[in-house]
């Protein structure tokens, strides 16, 4: 194992403390494979543009994040990388890609655990069998190199470009996976089949890779309390699945879950009662949200941007009077709406007592005032600046899913303008990313000094693969908050 290996921690305990490391994937070729006939089975709203969504949106994303947690990277370098049309720098495998460790690439890591012949053969077995693939095949991939067969698990493609299996086109969205929570590695289940090959990918690197080498006994994998198979039915409800949009680090010793279209119940319990047993966290509150397409994850209506600032989607987060009898129509149908949100918390050793909270409002103002012990008043910015009909067009296009870089610096969409006009009323900088990096290289501003910012991101492309920054993050290292 190399010094720079030893050199690698985990450690998540808020949303906010300032990012060190994180994983991403950039939009590999899969993306581009999306058809009309399964983009809806792929998650994915439209047929994106995969040479802009590369070049114009997520490359910026990859330079911020490196001028931020790898300076050296790429000060000084950003002329000649936006010259270079061939975009070597953002291609895993080749030398001249940045191999960042603190902005880690998830296709470099599956290449770097297939150059043992043990993991490749069980990898290659364990994706064929999930794509029934036929033997013939599985031989012939056996006998590509590891970043060869890195790229064609990921994106689906061989030789060239010869379709073998389905893209994941979802896996830039590295979120949903995993997720840290203080030095330990939750592995998720996904609820929705264009997700499956991700989670065994990530799998496989999480137990095999030598940077996570001494968190193996801290990776937590979702039990079943009944085997899969024996549960009746096709609906999540019914079964155990969790994805990591759905889970909020909000605290070192406080986890939030989402009830959600993706997250059941089922694995919410068992998530709960192992995180308890193994002392991960001291406090679990379940946020139960519409189980919609619109508010897929919990990171679609609201994120954190400071100790004492969150972004939502208004709806979600007041108090829901509906069926409360103010209404003729409550008294002439018993039908309570399905889709109240619903906030309970859960103590260690008190599982037998939870705690109710009348809103999700009221749920953040206590994060902020008990667990971060903020003295400033909680401050609350609505998807859309709280105008219909902007509020809930923002939030489909991801308002509310913003990626905070250190407390008080976040990056979202450009295309959401009521929101970042919201943003503006607070007191918040409004930058483009293209200017904020000459202005970083020009030595004109800083990251290591920014404060209160909203960096606008080029969003045409992205948006439709429908998930913001926080979804396309996984971060492995936050720095701690200080009092
Ligand atoms: N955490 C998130 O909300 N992730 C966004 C995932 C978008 C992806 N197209 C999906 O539907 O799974």
């Amino acid at each position: 194992m190399s010094e720079t290996f030893n050199d690698f921690k985990v450690n998540v305990g808020s949303e906010i403390g300032a990012l060190r490391c994180l994983i991403i994937h950039s939009p590999d070729s899969g993306l581009g494979k999306v058809v009309p006939s399964k983009a809806q089975d792929w998650l994915f709203e439209d047929i994106v543009h995969l040479k802009t969504i590369r070049k114009n949106e997520y490359d910026h994303y990859l330079k911020l994040l490196l001028y931020f947690l790898d300076t050296e990277k790429i000060q000084g370098k950003l002329k000649d990388l936006d010259k270079d049309l061939s975009r070597d720098f953002y291609k895993p495998g080749h030398p001249k890609f940045h191999n960042s460790l603190k902005v880690v690439e998830l296709q470099k890591l599956l290449s770097d655990i297939l150059i043992n012949e043990n993991i490749k053969h069980k990898l290659v077995a364990s994706v064929c069998a999930m794509e029934s693939c036929t033997y013939h095949l599985q031989n012939q991939l056996m006998a590509k190199s590891n970043t060869e067969l890195a790229n064609i698990i990921i994106s689906g493609s061989m030789d060239n470009d010869r379709m073998i299996f389905a893209p994941i086109p979802n896996f830039i969205f590295t979120r949903d996976v995993a997720i840290i929570i203080n030095n330990f590695v939750l592995l998720n289940k996904p609820a929705k089949k264009a997700r499956f090959r991700e989670t065994l990918i990530a799998r496989y690197i999480f137990f095999n890779h030598p940077l996570f080498a001494s968190y193996e006994d801290n990776i937590l994998e979702i039990p079943d309390s009944l085997p899969q198979f024996l549960r009746p039915g096709e609906e999540n409800e019914q079964h155990s699945t969790l994805e990591g949009g759905d889970v909020m680090v909000v605290a070192k010793n406080h986890l939030l879950i989402g009830f959600s279209e993706r997250t059941s119940a089922a694995a919410i319990n068992e998530t709960i009662k192992m995180l308890f047993d193994r002392n991960v966290v001291e406090k679990v509150t379940v946020v139960k949200i519409p189980h919609k397409r619109d508010f897929m994850h919990l990171d679609t209506v609201f994120t954190q941007v400071k100790k004492n600032m969150w972004v939502i989607l208004k709806s979600i987060a007041m108090i829901d009077h509906r069926g409360n009898g103010n209404e003729p129509i409550d008294h002439i149908t018993e039908k309570q709406p399905e889709d109240r949100t619903e906030v309970t918390q859960f103590i260690k050793g008190k599982i037998n007592q939870p705690i109710k909270f009348d809103s999700v409002e009221q749920l953040l103002a206590d994060i902020s005032e008990n667990d971060l012990k903020s003295t400033e008043k909680t401050e609350i910015i609505y998807s859309g600046n709280e105008e219909f009909p902007y509020d809930s067009r923002e939030q489909w296009t991801d308002s509310c899913n913003l990626l905070a870089l250190k407390e008080g610096v976040v990056l979202g969409y450009d295309r959401n303008e009521h929101t970042i006009n919201a943003f503006k009323q607070k007191g918040f900088r409004i930058i483009g990313v293209k200017d904020l990096l000459q202005k970083f290289e020009i030595g004109e501003l800083n990251p290591r000094t920014l404060e209160n910012t909203f960096i606008t991101m080029p969003s045409a492309e992205l948006s439709r693969a429908r998930g913001g920054f926080h979804c396309m993050s996984m971060p492995v290292f936050r720095d701690e908050l200080v009092d």
